[in-house]
């Protein structure tokens, strides 16, 4: 579907973006907003609540210490952030546009279908949908040639991870030029050149995801085990190497050969339930109360600055923290 070449759909190369649209400015959408201002963006942000400008300046003061110790680009401020009444005045001179609205999949259609309509002309639009794929949300666009996935992870200003893919009717070129403004950005992309249910680290988190609610479901692990069991074990690796490298180190100097050898029948033992469970009431509390019990008195905003304060930790004991193709 896809060719590997970046062309430029508008006409701005994504070198030379200045003004990024956020539209949707929530957890993600204020982190978008975070991430742009300190690479040096002028960013405008609209989002329909009532209390939205202040929050979004919340979300973005409080990322701003961690952003200022990983290092700002020259000029970056956060007095650069245009908070807008209209959707229309946010991407009105808007070079890019990033939308991260609620995950509702009518929602996504209607609010893609406006801002294709309100964007100029060949500026590409991404959706930091989670898991729709775009041939889906780009049904209602009069130009769907120009809408993207980029899927970011939490906090988007802090894990460089994007996920980028079109849907059926997108031109491939817009699927690069948004693939090359992220790397530009600062971002570390993933391209793919087909729509894959779940994209590929979502489709991962998923399965530890269900296996986790298996376990508090049937009692046979607490939400504390469950979180151990990944930052004291293979969370630690996988922050280094991806499951794959690590398993082949499994191997010892037979590497992933021997490790498949070794441990390949052991995929057929019956230790997963790969089916969804039952998200009712009684897992639902377990799993609430569980978390509020490993918070241990500590609130949201206590954990976001200590989550921050590990992940540079991290960025930085791993080399990360300037990307080659980091230009910003
Ligand atoms: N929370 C997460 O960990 C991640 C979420 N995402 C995706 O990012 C998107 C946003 O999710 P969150 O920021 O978590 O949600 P959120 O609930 O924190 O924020 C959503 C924001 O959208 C606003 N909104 C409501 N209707 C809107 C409309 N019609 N147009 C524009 N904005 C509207 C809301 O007022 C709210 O501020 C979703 O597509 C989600 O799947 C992607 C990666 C991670
Ligand atoms: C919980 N989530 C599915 C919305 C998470 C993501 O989409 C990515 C992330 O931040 O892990």
């Amino acid at each position: 579907m896809h060719s590997s070449e970046t062309t430029t759909p508008g006409t701005t190369s994504p070198e030379n973006v200045r003004r990024v649209a956020c539209v949707g400015a929530g957890v993600i959408g204020g982190g978008w907003a975070a991430h742009f201002l300190a690479r040096g963006y002028d960013v405008t942000a609209w989002d329909p609540a009532p209390d939205a400008g202040p929050k979004l300046r919340r979300l973005v003061d409080a990322a701003w210490p961690a952003l200022t110790s990983l290092g700002l680009a020259e000029g970056a401020s956060t007095d650069r952030l245009t908070v807008t009444d209209t959707l229309e005045q946010a991407v009105a001179d808007a070079q890019f546009v990033q939308e991260s609205a609620p995950e509702k999949l009518d929602l996504k259609r209607d609010l893609l279908a406006r801002l294709d309509a309100a964007t100029p002309p060949g500026v590409v639009i991404a959706s930091s949908t989670s898991g729709y794929p775009m041939t889906d949300m780009q049904t209602a666009a009069a130009d769907p040639s120009r809408l993207v996935v980029g899927h970011p992870f939490n906090p988007p200003y802090l894990i460089p991870l994007v996920e980028v893919v079109g849907g059926e009717r997108t031109d491939a070129a817009a699927v690069a030029w948004a693939s090359r403004f992220y790397e530009v950005a600062g971002k570390s992309v993933i391209t793919m050149d087909h729509e894959v249910p779940g994209f590929i680290a979502n489709r991962l988190q998923e399965a530890l995801w269900r296996e986790a609610l298996h376990m508090v479901a049937s009692g046979e692990a607490t939400v504390r085990d469950i979180d151990l069991s990944i930052t004291e074990g293979p969370g630690l690796r996988w922050a280094v190497m991806g499951p794959m490298l690590t398993f082949a180190l499994a191997g010892g100097e037979g590497g992933m050969a021997h490790m498949l050898d070794h441990f390949g029948p052991s995929l057929k033992s019956p230790w997963t339930r790969l089916e969804a469970p039952e998200l009712d009431k009684e897992l639902y509390d377990a799993v609430v109360a569980g978390c509020d019990e490993a918070a241990d008195g500590r609130s949201i905003a206590d954990l976001v600055a200590e989550r921050d304060r590990g992940v540079i930790d991290v960025l930085r004991a791993t080399g990360r923290l300037h990307r080659e193709g980091d230009s910003r």
